[in-house]
């Protein structure tokens, strides 16, 4: 059977896709988030509004994850760490999907590459591209990409997870698909900006396009695929998150353009990913205008006005 690990918006709405095809497990840490949705047939927090199919075991008993063959980890990437230091151990042997879009700010490693670390047994895989949790959930049309190294694997991931709405299409490139997931959630934090400060949709455009020149520019520096960013892990999240208000990043940054206040308690990938980024590209002396400024915002080193600023009068060049 299929567990799906965690059970926030996106691992709820994984669960209840994932149902269609026959019985899945929905592991929460909280007992109390696990018995209320078991019992309601619904994530009112992360998920309002969807109901959960009774093929959904709803549960927050760790030893139902360890039961399983395969688990989807749809943890935020900051928490993936943390989640395999504790429990990585009883996880090898099994097929590991993580769901999560990020890079790990203590190591600067995507989460493939912390799968693969720190459970070495195991078949390690990712699930990404442009898809919103409450579209999954409400059974629209969703093309997804499934990354594994092993293609044999991929190719049974590929089939195992494909719902009557659900489409995975596959790349053996875990390293493109865990960058272009990653880096697309920074980029829209500043197109967000971009239109919440009044720059309108062709500073955006600009925005867009020049943030995937860096997430293109990060990816040969790791000597990922030029395809794979080209693809629904890249350029099609791209797409996806800096235009739509679905996205949390993107209304993150729309508020930092309106100067509002925005819930903390929303999971924004790109806030730590933009730190973890900026970081790496210095070292390594990578241009990645973008990222450096939104690091900058966050950090506090920088006023969103002036990194709009500073973006909109760089030196001219080439494209
Ligand atoms: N929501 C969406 O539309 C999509 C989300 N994703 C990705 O999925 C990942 C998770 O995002 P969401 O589910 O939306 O976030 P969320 O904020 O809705 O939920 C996160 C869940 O993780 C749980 N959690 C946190 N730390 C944990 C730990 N150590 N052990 C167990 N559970 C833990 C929380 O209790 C919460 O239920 C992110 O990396 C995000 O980029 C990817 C595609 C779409
Ligand atoms: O990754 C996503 C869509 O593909 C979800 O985006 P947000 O995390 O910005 O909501």
């Amino acid at each position: 059977m299929i567990v799906v690990a965690g059970g926030g918006a996106f691992g709820t709405a994984l669960a209840v896709s994932l149902a269609a095809n026959g019985p899945v497990g929905l592991w929460m840490r909280s007992p109390e988030a696990a018995e209320m949705a078991g019992r309601i047939r619904e994530n009112t927090k992360r998920l309002p509004g969807v109901a959960l199919p009774e093929n959904i075991a709803v549960s927050a008993d760790i030893d139902t994850v360890f039961e399983a063959e395969t688990v989807l980890l749809a943890l935020p990437a900051q928490q993936l760490r943390s989640f395999l230091e504790q429990f990585g151990e009883r996880l090898s042997g099994k097929t590991l999907v993580a769901c999560a879009k990020g890079i790990d700010v203590e190591t600067m490693a995507g989460p493939v590459t912390l799968l693969e670390r720190m459970v070495p047994d195991a078949t390690s895989a990712m699930l990404t591209g442009p898809s919103f949790a409450a579209d999954i959930a409400r059974g629209l049309p969703t093309a997804l990409t499934i990354a594994c190294r092993d293609d044999e694997a991929g190719v049974r991931l590929q089939h195992a997870l494909t719902t009557p709405s659900l489409r995975f299409y596959r790349t053996t490139d875990t390293r493109g698909a865990e960058l272009g997931g990653a880096l697309k959630n920074v980029v829209a934090i500043a197109s967000g900006a971009c239109i919440g400060k009044g720059y309108g949709d062709s500073a955006r455009a600009a925005l867009m396009t020049r943030g995937f020149a860096e997430m293109q520019r990060l990816a040969a520096f790791f000597e990922a695929e030029p395809q794979t960013l080209m693809g629904l892990s890249g350029f099609g999240d791209l797409t996806l998150t800096c235009t739509s208000e679905l996205s949390r990043n993107y209304r993150f940054g729309l508020a930092w353009g309106r100067h509002e206040d925005f819930d903390k308690s929303l999971t924004v990938e790109g806030v730590h990913t933009a730190l973890a980024v900026a970081r790496l590209a210095e070292k390594e002396q990578i241009d990645m205008p973008i990222t450096r400024l939104v690091a900058d915002v966050v950090n506090g080193v920088l006023d969103v006005d002036d990194a709009l600023q500073q973006l909109l009068s760089r030196p001219l060049k080439e494209e």
